[in-house]
């Protein structure tokens, strides 16, 4: 099978919303979160680190305690109350629906009803079923075996098959995570992504990644809800924006996750300078 087409550092920054002199935290878009556990918390700083530094109105976040408390240490910039949202990141660091209490539940379910725009991330994969609205699955092979009732050496070995057999299933879009990533929608137009150093295969990475495409999901929302499509444009955009900010960070050695979200912003400046909107 040919391999889709690549999306380049100059696609990426077509992707990125850059403010105006009229824009206020509101119009620029608003991200809700529901991410971590407490056997998970650092999943929840990793993914708000990585949104607020790709750039959002407003971040609200809606989690436990012990997640909360280590997000707002973080990042006193996030909102930690319910609230109007124009997209919703949800599952990174979240156990499946049988390890879920109450309270969890409840927050994923009344973000599943917004009717927002969704990034489907780790734990909130099998909610893909539930939702109607425009949504996004960020599995790697593994996730996406569990979710094709597949092994994952099938998924290894099919990638682009593999993620187009769950976006038609699910009618979501599928950004398939590995060294080269593939986003492909369920009309069956697909997009690659490889600009990621192999020191990037680190845990946490994936939780950035989610951060990232909740951010521009956030802030394309009138667009996504439009034409849904165009959310294979920005889990590509997404994990292209990632790939260069890890390359940034490594300089050919290894990074923390946290290193890879400091160069979000140097790398989105770098990108806007390079490529400006024609
Ligand atoms: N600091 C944190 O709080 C972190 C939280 N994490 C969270 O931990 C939870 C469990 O995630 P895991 O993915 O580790 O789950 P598992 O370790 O349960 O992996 C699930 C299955 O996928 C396979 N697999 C794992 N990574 C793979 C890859 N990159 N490619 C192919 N197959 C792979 C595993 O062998 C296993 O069969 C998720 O909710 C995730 O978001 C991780 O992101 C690591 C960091
Ligand atoms: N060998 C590799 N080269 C480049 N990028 C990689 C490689 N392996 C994994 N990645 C990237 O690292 C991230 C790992 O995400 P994931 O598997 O969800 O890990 P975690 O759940 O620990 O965050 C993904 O964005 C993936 O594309």
């Amino acid at each position: 099978m040919t391999s889709p087409p690549l999306m380049t550092a100059a696609d990426a920054a077509r992707w990125i919303a850059v403010p105006t002199a009229a824009s206020h935290k509101y119009t620029r878009g608003v991200l809700g979160v529901v991410t971590g556990s407490s056997p998970y918390p650092g999943a929840a700083v990793l993914g708000v680190e990585a949104a607020l530094r790709t750039g959002v109105g407003m971040l609200r976040y809606l989690g436990d305690a012990r997640p909360s408390d280590l997000v707002l240490q973080r990042r006193p910039e996030t909102v930690t109350v319910p609230g109007r949202v124009q997209a919703w990141l949800l599952g990174s660091g979240m156990g499946p629906a049988a390890d879920r209490d109450g309270a969890a539940r409840d927050r994923l379910a009344l973000a599943v009803d917004s009717g927002c725009p969704l990034v489907l991330d780790a734990g909130a994969l099998d909610l893909v079923d539930t939702a109607s609205a425009p949504r996004v699955l960020t599995p790697h092979a593994g996730e996406l075996a569990a979710l094709l009732g597949a092994s994952r050496a099938e998924v290894e070995q099919h990638p682009l098959a593999s993620a187009r057999a769950a976006a038609e299933r699910h009618g979501a879009t599928v950004l398939l995570k590995g060294s080269t990533s593939i986003a492909v929608e369920p009309g069956g137009r697909a997009r690659a992504a490889r600009s990621a150093p192999a020191w990037l295969a680190t845990a946490g990475a994936g939780d950035a990644l989610a951060g990232i495409l909740g951010a521009l999901v956030a802030t394309h929302a009138e667009q996504v809800r439009a034409e849904p499509a165009v959310l294979v444009d920005l889990a590509a955009a997404a994990a292209v924006l990632h790939g260069l900010a890890a390359e940034a960070a490594s300089a050919g050695g290894p990074f923390t996750v946290l290193d890879l979200c400091a160069q979000l912003g140097p790398t989105i400046a770098r990108l806007l300078r390079e490529h400006p909107t024609p």
